[in-house]
């Protein structure tokens, strides 16, 4: 996996994809088996989804995604140059309780060795994307779950990351945080212009944010079916509620009830 740390390494010429998965299968030592032969690519700046029932696969496609966890068939490739760095946001913000917000979205470029004064632009930057400024100098206890989850987007954000790995990071949110997430994430991904492969159990949140939509079969995960999604961005908020979205989320979920029988 490559790791840079500018969006200047992206290529106009290059349209390969930033990740492909290719005959992807893991199987743990007890025995179990979780993904068998699943091919995924995202493109640069493609927004895509991954749903399936609970323990078909999902976060062990993810953490094979970020390089976390070696396949056991298959091969991953993240795209030299056209990836930049990769970021990984999770359900949980891990973020740090005795530093400030700035301090914790700081924290990946200290780790990278940036120095002092890009780390300071970049953060700032990214709390401004999130809509953090005014609570850069808090600690995370003094936030809310929504603005965790926020400070937590943009600790990513400031790697500029060409993919973003998204492990159904507002799963744990109440209904209107989660929705006022979603519509940061849209944002943010139009501004970005990252690509981005988000694990869900939400087929309506899936259907919403991508471009394309995965579903995984039952454990072991296989790939089901794949729905491109055409509403085309900037996406309004009441896409949520629209006739079309629904019965593209119709179609989705069918697939997942007819894979799991
Ligand atoms: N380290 C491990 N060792 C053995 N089995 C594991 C390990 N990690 C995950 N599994 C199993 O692999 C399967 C897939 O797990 P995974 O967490 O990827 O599913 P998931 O689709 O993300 O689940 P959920 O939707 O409930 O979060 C599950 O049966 C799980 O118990």
């Amino acid at each position: 996996m490559t790791v840079a740390d500018t969006r200047g390494a992206v290529s106009a010429a290059d349209d390969s994809p930033v990740l492909g998965l290719d005959g992807v299968g893991m199987r743990f030592p007890d025995g179990t088996e979780a993904l068998r032969g699943v091919d995924l690519t995202v493109a640069r700046g493609e927004f895509v989804s991954v749903v399936g029932p609970s323990g078909c696969g999902k976060s062990t496609l993810l953490r094979i995604a970020a390089g976390l966890t070696a396949p056991t068939a298959g091969r991953v490739s993240v795209h030299e140059g056209s990836a930049g760095s990769v970021g990984y946001v999770f359900q949980d913000p891990t973020l740090l309780p005795w530093r400030t917000v700035r301090a914790n979205v700081e924290l990946f470029g200290e780790l990278r060795g940036l120095p002092r004064q890009e780390r300071r632009e970049r953060a700032a930057q990214a709390l401004e994307l999130v809509g953090l400024e005014e609570f850069a100098g808090h600690r995370p206890g003094a936030l809310s779950g929504g603005m965790r989850m926020r400070a937590s987007l943009a600790r990513s954000l400031a790697l500029r990351p060409g993919l973003f790995l998204l492990d159904e990071p507002f799963g744990s949110l109440d209904e209107i945080t989660r929705e006022r997430l979603d519509e940061d994430l849209l944002r943010l991904h139009r501004a970005e212009r990252f690509a981005a492969l988000l694990v869900t159990h939400s087929v309506t949140e899936a259907v919403l944010l991508s471009s394309r939509v995965v579903v995984l079969t039952p454990r072991p995960g296989r790939v089901a079916g794949e729905f491109p999604v055409p509403f085309p961005y900037p996406r309004a908020e009441r896409l949520r509620f629209s006739a079309e979205l629904a019965a593209l989320a119709a179609e989705v979920s069918a697939c997942m009830r007819g894979a799991a029988r």
